[in-house]
Order: structure tokens, then C-alpha cells, then sequence
């Protein structure tokens, strides 16, 4: 990632709103921001994918959900947060399994990007389908975008909710609503 060109697009920003990039306040406020796109967009830098390693243990073929994962992101049409939370789903096959803070790692790498939240959501549950090969993954977010809730149409507090079905749970009908009533059960 280029620090110094985002340096110094973000004091041209402050110049084009009539701001002194000098002035006290704002004199540091360019490298500041350059760090801070870094970590927002590290997800850049990596491919989420490879945390998923495979372990193996017991036959363990039944459920396993991961719920309210905070999630941050950054829209790509505003460069805003986007704020909420994801849920992760998966049955795995031939007790194929993963930490489960590898799901959380997943969904972090996906979201520290420009994002759109139905590729996020999309990203996320191919992923896993891909590295651990199981009967299925549900992934599903729940978000606020900044971007409708602080210009453009204001409508604070509208949530978006994504999903992505993958495998057994695009198949079955009964899977999925088991899944989605743990999800909803909090
Ligand atoms: N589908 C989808 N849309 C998004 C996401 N994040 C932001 N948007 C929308 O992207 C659209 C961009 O629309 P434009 O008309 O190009 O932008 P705009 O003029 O700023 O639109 P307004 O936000 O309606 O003022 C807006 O409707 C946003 O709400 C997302 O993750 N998924
Ligand atoms: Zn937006």
C-alpha cells in the first residue's frame, strides 16, 4: 500500500474543502489517515482463505455455528463504515474442521476491503466451501451503512441482511431453517 500517495490525496481533500492542511488540528491528520486505510484495508494484502487450515478430529458431522461476529467494513461506493455483524454456519465432512476463530479471521480479512456486502457475505462462505469441503456453509450479515445513515437517504438504524447458502443448506430446507432459528435465537 502507497502511504505517501494517500498522504497526500488526503491533503488535497483538506485543501478542496477549504481547510487549513497546517493548522494545528489537521497537520498530522494525512499520515494519520494513511495508517488508519492501511489497517481498515489490510484484507487487501492477504488472502482470507489461508487461514482456514484443515484439522481433523472425531467424526463430528453436525452443526457448528459461529454468531454475532462483529464486522467492520468500508463501502466502496462512499468509503464509509459499515458496521454489524456476521453469523457462519457449516456442517463439515469427514470431521474436516477448523478453529473457530479461524471463521472470525475469514470473515475480517473479506470485510477490511472495499467491500460490497453481498460479495462479502458471497466471499465468505466460498471460502469455506473451498478449503474445508463441507456439506455445507450458511454465512449471513446483518449491517448499517454509514453511507444511508449519515447522508444520502438518512435512514439511521435500517439494516441490510445478507445471505449466502451454500451446499446441504441451499438443498434443504429443514437444515437451513435450524440454522436460521439458532442464528435468530439470541
Ligand atoms: N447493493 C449494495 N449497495 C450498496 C452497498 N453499500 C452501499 N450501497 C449503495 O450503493 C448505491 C450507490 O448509489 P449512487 O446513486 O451511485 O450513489 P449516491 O448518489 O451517493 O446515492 P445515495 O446514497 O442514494 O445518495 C447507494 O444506493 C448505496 O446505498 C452494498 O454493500 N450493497
Ligand atoms: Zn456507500
Amino acid at each position: 500500500m502507497d502511504l505517501e500517495k494517500i498522504e497526500q490525496a488526503v491533503t488535497m481533500i483538506i485543501e478542496s474543502i477549504g481547510e487549513d492542511p497546517n493548522r494545528e488540528g489537521l497537520r498530522d491528520t494525512p499520515r494519520r489517515v494513511a495508517r488508519m486505510y492501511a489497517e481498515v484495508f489490510s484484507g487487501l494484502e492477504t488472502d482470507p482463505e489461508e487461514v482456514l487450515e484443515q484439522f481433523f478430529t472425531e467424526n463430528h458431522e453436525e452443526l457448528i455455528l459461529v454468531k454475532d461476529i462483529p464486522l467492520f467494513s468500508v463501502c466502496e461506493h462512499h468509503l464509509l463504515p459499515v458496521v454489524g455483524k456476521a453469523h457462519v454456519a457449516y456442517i463439515p465432512r469427514r470431521g474436516l474442521i477448523t478453529g473457530l476463530s479461524k471463521l472470525a479471521r475469514v470473515v475480517d480479512g473479506y470485510a477490511r476491503r472495499p467491500q460490497l456486502q453481498e460479495r462479502l457475505t458471497a466471499q465468505i462462505a466460498d471460502a469455506i466451501m473451498k478449503r474445508l469441503e463441507p456439506h455445507g456453509v450458511l454465512v449471513m450479515i446483518e449491517a448499517e451503512h454509514m453511507c444511508m445513515t449519515m447522508r444520502g437517504v438518512n435512514k439511521p438504524g435500517a439494516q441490510t441482511v445478507t445471505s449466502a447458502v451454500r451446499g446441504i443448506f441451499e438443498r434443504n430446507a429443514k437444515t437451513r431453517t435450524e440454522a436460521l432459528a439458532l442464528i435468530k435465537g439470541r
